[in-house]
This record gives C-alpha cells, structure tokens and sequence, in this order.
C-alpha cells in the first residue's frame, strides 16, 4: 500500500489530508513536529511527504533536507503559508518536487500533484521529463551538472503562476530558456508575445505595452490593444529588461504590483494575468546598485531567479553541441580534431549565437563532406590573422539623403491626404527608415574601430542587443 507522511503541527490541515487520501486507499502517517519525525522507524516506506515549512521545533525545509537524504525515492510536497512563494522556491531548489500554499483552493489540484508524484517515484528508468521536452524543441542540455539542475527547476517551477528572472551573458539562450518555461506551463496553448525593452523607443513601447484608445495621439484612429492584454492568458516575455528607460520601468512596477495598466489616453483601468518573464544580460542587482534600474522592481521580477551559465563553463560539451549543430544546418561537414580541440579551448563571448553563427557560416562556405581544418575557422578561433573585413555600406551619402528627402515629401502627402498611403505603413516606412540609418552608422562606426563592436557601440551610445537589432542579426 502507498504511504504518505504528513509532517503538519496545524491538526485540522493534517487531518484532512490525511481522510482526503485515506478515501483513496492509501496509507498514511502524521507528525505534528521535528521531534516526531525524528522518531519514524522506516522511512524509506513513504513514496510521498507533505511538510509544513514551519513546525514548531524545526524548519520544514530541514525536515525535507533529513527525509530526501533518508528516502531519496520519496517526493516531498512542501505546504507554504500565502504569500510566501519564496521560502517554496527554495524548497524547490532544495530537492522538494512541487509546494502548495495554504489555505488549500484547488483541492482536486493537490489529489493530481499527488498521483503524479507518487506515479514518478515508482522508478522511471527513462529520459527525464524536464529533459525530453527540451530535446524536443531543439534544446541542448548536454551534460553538464548546472544546465541540467537549471532546466529541471524550470521545468518544476514553470506551472506557477510567479515572475521568473531569467540572467545570463549574451547568446546564452535566454529567449530560448523562457519558450521552454512557456511550453512547460499550463499557458503552452496560449500566446507567447516577446518584447525587445532596448531596441524601442520609449514612447512607443509604452503604446506597444499597454495599447491606446482611438484619438489617445495623432495617428491613433482604432482602439488597439497592448501586448499585456494580448498576452493576459499567456506569456510576456520582457527581453532587455535593464534597458527599459526609468519612466517605463515605473509604469512596469505598477502592472506588476496591481495587476492593472490603463491604455494610453484610456481612463478603464483593465487587468491582466500575463505570467511575466523577464530576461537582462547586465546583473540587475549590480544595477540596482548603480541606480538605473529601481530597486523595487527588481525585488518584483525576482521572484525567481534562473541564470544561465555561459558557454566557457561548459566546455565539455562544445565537441557534441557542434555535432548537433551540424545536424540542424543539414550540411555534411565534419570538423577534425584540431579545430575541435581549438573550439574548446576558444571563450565564446557570444555564448551559444555565436557557436551556432560559426558552424552556420562555416556549413555554408564549405562544399559535402569536407572536413573542416583549423584554417577554415575564423581568425579569433584559430589565431590566424585573417585580412580585415567589415561589410561596409556601399551607400553614397547623395543618394541616401535624397532618399530621406523623398521619404519626408511622402510624409507630408499623407498628411494633406493626396496620397492614399495607410498610416501603419507610412510607420512602416519609418521604422525602415531607422534600421538604415542606424546600419549606415554602425558599419561607420565598425570602420572607425576596426571592427571592435564594443567600442563601436560605446561610440554611438548603443547597446550591443541593439547593433544586432540594426544590422538584422539573430
Ligand atoms: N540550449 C540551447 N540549445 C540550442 N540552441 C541554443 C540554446 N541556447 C541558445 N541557443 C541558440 O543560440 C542563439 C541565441 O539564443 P537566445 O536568443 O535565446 O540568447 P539570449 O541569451 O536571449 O541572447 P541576448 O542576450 O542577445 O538576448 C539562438 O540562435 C538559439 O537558438
């Protein structure tokens, strides 16, 4: 008969839990404190535990800490009071499989997390469920010890409803970790809406964020809704989030304090239950320390925090992800030994974008079955020099200010209304207008600095996520 240890010192919570799985035909065991714990003969009966996260001589996470140790095979529940998400976060850290917040609400919610729990005890000898929906995205968890504990508490901690602060370098995988928390929630049939806080200008992201009410500003002759409310079912995900400017990180706090926004120029406060994820390549708390991100927005967001180690810390595993990168491109190259041993040993400032770039770039110079030789690698990899080559934008500056010149006499038809140009795509126009610009900037820019993206970017007082935004790059 299946066993559950009810480790409770609240008699009318134990007591029911205690009937409510009794009904069900199991058996079970009550101790209302550590010391009674303590006393348990045979442990390694139970196959599930529900602790309380305080008892009165002892910390439930403790209990847990002992009962893992004891019965490895049993799944332990811990019961958290409301509002105490972050206390179950740790538990969670700490080896419990799920927590449930007391007063219990969704009663047959607790009967299904049972079932599955004990269900998963019984011994699965196969692949990881955590693991096998990242295989099936395309996901590489390798073998490395950090990335697996990273994704299996993802997995655990992706069906609650709480903000998830995602860190990492550049090119970690930062957007690809929050589709995964996405796939793995309740919410994967709902919608997925990713904004970019850095690549946007402030006024327009506030219209994008919220929406606005027909006649909120010029140009604005429909109702239309922001991305909180076309995600209120599913996920926003808030990239960049350390670049969002302080007007806007303040009407951030507030959606995520109340739970309300209002659309511009609307006087409807609307509520939305978007699950937030946010994303930062900058440490926010480093940042907050500095003073350009609030402090109590960041104390909103990080509830929980994942942080995705770079590449060079995971440097056993380069050698199997450039084969499975390999098998994406399609292309039958493979690479010999020294330009492995080279990859390896190379840091990878990019992280992942920037492996998976080299072997794209490299698959697509390279004819069927070649094998790939230390000189066939860029120069930073192999420590050759190679001759110096920054695309350069063949523009004269003539023809792109005549271009500017015809576009500003577009403007000004379709507002005296003789052209018949709809005012989206005149946005449209505009926003292509930028990236131009911007590109013609940056290339100057990268010329000017020899290439060196970093203190082109410095240059121009740009972000590196938002040079990659200009010249089009993934
Ligand atoms: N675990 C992974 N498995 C396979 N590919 C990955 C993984 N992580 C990242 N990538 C690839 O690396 C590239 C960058 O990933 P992603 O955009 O998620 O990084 P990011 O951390 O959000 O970057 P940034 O800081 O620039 O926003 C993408 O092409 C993505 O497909």
């Amino acid at each position: 008969m299946k066993h559950i240890l009810i480790a409770e010192d609240e008699i009318e919570v134990a007591r029911f839990l205690a009937r409510l799985f009794e009904l069900k035909g199991y058996k079970t065991t009550h101790v209302e404190n550590g010391h009674r714990f303590d006393q348990i003969d045979d442990y390694a009966a139970f196959q599930l535990a529900f602790i309380d996260v305080r008892l009165p001589d002892r910390n439930g996470l403790d209990i847990l800490h002992d009962l893992k140790k004891k019965a490895p095979q049993c799944s332990c529940i811990i019961m958290t009071g409301y509002g105490t998400v972050k206390t179950a976060v740790e538990a969670i850290k700490n080896g419990a499989a799920d927590f449930v917040e007391k007063p219990f609400e969704d009663i047959s919610a607790i009967e299904e997390m049972a079932e599955r729990l004990i269900d998963t005890s019984r011994g699965n000898s196969g692949e990881a469920d955590y693991a096998a929906l990242a295989r099936g995205r395309n996901c590489f968890l390798g073998t490395n010890a950090a990335m697996h504990q990273l994704y299996e508490f993802a997995y655990k901690i992706a069906p609650k409803n709480i903000t998830i602060l995602i860190e990492g370098e550049t090119g970690t995988g930062k957007e690809v970790l929050a589709h995964y928390l996405h796939a793995a929630s309740g919410r994967k049939e709902e919608p997925f809406i990713g904004i970019n806080c850095g690549a946007i200008s402030e006024s327009l992201l506030e219209s994008e964020l919220f929406g606005h009410v027909k006649g909120a500003f010029t140009g604005a002759t429909t109702d239309r809704i922001g991305y909180f409310e076309a995600a209120s079912s599913g996920t926003l995900f808030l990239d960049e989030i350390a670049e969002a400017t302080p007007a806007t990180q303040v009407k951030l706090l507030r959606v995520l304090e109340t739970g309300e926004f209002m659309k511009i120029g609307g006087t409807i406060p609307r509520r939305t239950s978007a699950r937030i994820i946010a994303a930062s390549h900058v440490n926010l708390e480093e940042a907050s320390h500095q003073g350009s991100f609030r402090e109590d927005l960041l104390y909103r967001l990080d509830v929980v925090k994942l942080i995705i180690p770079p590449l060079r810390e995971r440097r056993e595993d380069i050698p199997l992800l450039i084969q499975s990168l390999i098998e994406q491109t399609n292309e039958k190259i493979i690479f010999a030994e020294e330009s492995i041993d080279l990859m390896v040993q190379y840091d990878w400032p990019g992280n992942m974008r920037e492996l998976a770039n080299v072997i794209r770039r490299t698959a697509a110079i390279s004819n069927e079955g070649m094998i790939i030789t230390p000189d066939l690698l860029p120069g930073k990899i192999s420590g050759q020099s190679q001759p110096f080559s920054v695309p350069i934008q063949e523009e004269s500056p003539a023809n792109f200010l005549n271009e500017w010149r015809q576009f500003s006499d577009r403007v000004e038809r379709v507002y005296k209304g003789d052209d018949p140009m709809l005012l989206n795509e005149l946005i449209k126009e505009m926003k292509k207008m930028e990236k131009k610009t911007a590109a013609a900037m940056i290339h100057n820019s990268l010329k000017e600095t020899a290439g060196n993206r970093e203190r082109a970017a410095a240059r121009l007082g740009l972000s590196k996520r938002q040079i990659r935004y200009y010249l089009n790059e993934k």
